[in-house]
């Protein structure tokens, strides 16, 4: 069986992200990829890695280019998916990558996003104990922010374990370029990125409520930093003891939570994750140990910001919300090197 798939917002980096993933997805076929500014111009004149679309071009985002898909996948900027939802057929199954959806919280989200609240749908992470069942009943997901992805599945096998102080967290992370999407901005150009690196939104980044939402963490600081890099988030988290921990204690945590999961995956004794070996992935690496001179718990997780951060996520939430094969389409075998 073959379902259909309309993708809102497919001239940009997440977008392009999904067609190149549902081009080689056996079954979920695009029937509609929508952009903005670029509507009508040819996908591999945007996308010149996608031959697959040959002389196929982007459509209007309106509802009615949309509504024919069995799913439509949302990759647009903040704000601008509550409004195009809200005129789709409510039975028509959406997974927004945007973060219009993920917050329960008002006052969290108007402490960190302009706009009014528009109400939180399913929280589009499988491996959070009961959402692989959620999602699969959901008419309507949020994906995750890219950050909190990583972060998430850092934090919170310790938090469920109680091993960790939720009050206690600080969270350092560096993301890829591609993390801030492809339009022309002043700090992302070439000469302002290469060969530095430095913190941005440093104390006020919109990623922290989503992941104290999900974790249970009840006081999170969060330093994200630009690398000089086009893809790839590795998230370190470090957490306050709950009493005496062992490195032994950490690594069991996360193998509870993570042995059979697809696409999670817990390094061997000593390897630490890196940005590199999840590139064009849906795969995620941790590893944890505890801090010998402060004793604080590390953990540390790396993505490719564009799959399990966006593309790869969203694909996975599909292929839930369809009845498909969790990873059908999705690798975990990177590029090298
Ligand atoms: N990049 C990443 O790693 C991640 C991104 N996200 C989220 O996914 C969403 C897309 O991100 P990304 O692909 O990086 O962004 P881009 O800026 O690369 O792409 C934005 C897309 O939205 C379209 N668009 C722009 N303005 C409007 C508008 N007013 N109405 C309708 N469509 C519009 C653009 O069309 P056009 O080009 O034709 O103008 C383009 O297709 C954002 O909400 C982002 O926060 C989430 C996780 C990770
Ligand atoms: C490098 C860079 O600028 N990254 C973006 C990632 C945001 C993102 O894509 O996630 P959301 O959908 O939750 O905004 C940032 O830090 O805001």
């Amino acid at each position: 069986m073959t379902y259909q798939v309309a993708v809102a917002g497919a001239s940009g980096y997440a977008g392009g992200e999904v067609l190149r993933i549902l081009a080689d997805h056996p079954q979920l076929e695009v029937v509609a990829a929508s952009a903005h500014s670029q509507a009508g111009e040819s996908i591999t004149a945007v996308h010149p890695h996608l031959t697959a679309y040959g002389d196929r071009r982007f459509c209007e985002t309106t509802p009615e280019a949309l509504s024919g898909a069995d799913l439509v996948i949302m990759t647009l900027p903040h704000g601008q998916s509550a409004a195009l939802a809200a005129q789709l057929p409510a039975d028509l199954k959406v997974v927004d990558l945007g973060a219009d959806h993920r917050l329960e919280d008002a006052a969290a989200w108007e402490a960190y996003y302009p706009g009014p609240h528009a109400g939180a749908w399913t929280y589009g992470l499988p491996e959070l104990a009961g959402q692989r069942e959620a999602i699969a009943a959901s008419n309507r997901v949020a994906a995750t922010g890219c950050y909190a992805v990583a972060t998430i599945l850092a934090l919170r096998p310790l938090l469920d374990a109680g091993i960790a102080d939720p009050s206690d967290v600080v969270v350092v992370a560096a993301s890829g370029t591609s993390g801030a999407g492809n339009s022309p901005k002043k700090n992302l150009l070439a000469s302002e990125v290469i060969g530095s690196m430095s913190p941005y939104k440093v104390g006020a980044h919109q990623h922290v409520p989503e992941i104290k939402q999900a974790t249970g963490a009840t006081s999170l600081s969060m330093t994200p930093l630009l690398a000089p890099m086009p893809r790839g988030i590795i998230s370190t988290v470090t957490a306050r003891p709950a009493g005496d921990v062992t490195a032994a204690d950490v690594r069991a945590a996360l193998s509870k939570a993570y042995d059979g999961e697809h696409f999670v995956h817990l390094l061997a004794e000593g390897a630490w994750p890196a940005t590199a070996s999840t590139y064009g992935t849906n795969a995620v690496q941790v590893q944890g140990t505890v801090d010998r001179d402060s004793g604080r718990i590390i953990v540390t997780a790396a993505i490719d910001n564009l799959g399990k951060g966006a593309a790869g996520q969203v694909v996975q939430c599909a292929n839930l919300m369809l009845g498909l094969p969790e990873a059908a389409g999705l690798t975990v075998n990177g590029v090298a090197p």
